[in-house]
């Protein structure tokens, strides 16, 4: 069951924020809003901000220009109390027992005792790990910790969530019962933010999109918003060769192989697509013509480019 108020609604506006370390300026001008209820995707090559733009979210790096709204008001202490973080650096004691560690950690965000108690031993339930609370967190594998460490940004009843990489080094069950638990914080009005290497999964999961290159917000929208943003793609398979496609109007030929063609609607004739579709009709049988729904990884790297 998942613990924190109902249907709570917030959205975060990210204004223009910036921050340069020395010469190098690692978030440059960097504006997007998380929702209410929306699972959010930051992703970006290594060193392109995103961490950063989270420190500074959460107010633990300071900012040369910019600003970060809650509600549509300048985010406050109180507000980012309410925030579940998962910085990118673990900050676990080794020595210490999973539970009291856990139990300290709500302790410290204003949970009494006995709730934090319930909310850690429902979660390390959902996470496998129930028979291991009495354990000390160094008996744990890494990516035992790693959902040590989620269980920690998750239990405290966040309105909002701020994850830095929260699926790097789970195993596949422990990426889904995390894609489970960040779905029922979005299902009750919560926005998510979480970075991810991953864009398979970013793409699973993900309704909204942002993607950082060199410090700036290259792309910002729907995975549907981000494909339809170049050309459309399209296979051709007839019965017999398909070289004249070639010289249909408004049709980019990117590649014809005997009766298979790979083709491009250049937006230039209107219709272009019925009317190809006509002529392969009325040249003899046509066994496919659809729409080539290109992978995120590929757009990423043609935004990143
Ligand atoms: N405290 C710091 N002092 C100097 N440079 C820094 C500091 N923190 C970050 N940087 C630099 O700022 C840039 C952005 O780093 P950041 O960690 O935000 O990137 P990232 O997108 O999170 O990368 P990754 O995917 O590798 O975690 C990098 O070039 C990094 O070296």
């Amino acid at each position: 069951m998942p613990h924190g108020p109902p249907n709570v609604v917030v959205m975060i506006e990210i204004q223009g924020l910036t921050r340069r370390f020395g010469d190098l300026t690692a978030v440059d001008d960097v504006s997007f809003a998380v929702h209410d209820g929306h699972m959010t995707g930051f992703v970006g090559g290594n060193g392109a901000g995103k961490t950063t733009t989270m420190r500074m979210t959460m107010g633990l790096l300071g900012v040369d220009a910019g600003r970060v709204l809650w509600n549509g008001a300048p985010i406050t202490a109180a507000n980012r109390q309410r925030t579940g973080y998962m910085p990118e650096e673990r900050g676990l004691y080794p020595k210490q027992k999973i539970v009291d560690q856990l139990v300290y950690l709500g302790e410290l965000s204003g949970m009494s005792a006995s709730d934090a108690k319930a909310a850690i031993m429902d979660h390390l339930e959902r996470f496998g790990l129930a028979d291991r609370a009495n354990d000390r967190v160094e008996k744990l594998s890494l990516g035992n910790q790693q959902r040590v460490q989620i269980i920690a940004a998750l239990m405290t009843r966040p309105e909002a969530l701020i994850l830095d990489e929260p699926f790097s080094g789970l195993d596949p069950t422990a990426v889904d019962s995390m894609a489970d638990l960040l779905r029922e914080h979005t299902s009750r009005g919560i926005p998510v933010l979480f970075s991810s290497h991953q864009l398979d999964l970013v793409e699973r999961l993900c309704d909204h999109l942002v993607v950082l290159a060199k410090g700036r917000v290259v792309a910002d929208g729907t995975v549907a918003q981000l494909r339809n943003r170049g050309p459309q793609r399209y296979r051709l398979v007839l019965g017999s060769d398909a070289g004249w496609v070639r010289d249909v109007p408004g049709v980019h030929t990117v590649d014809v192989d005997g009766a298979t063609a790979v083709l491009e609607l250049t937006g230039e004739t209107p219709g272009a697509d019925q009317i190809l579709l006509r002529d392969a009709l009325s040249r003899g049988e046509v066994k496919e013509f659809a729409r080539i729904i290109a992978p995120l990884s590929e757009i990423y790297r043609e935004v990143t480019a």
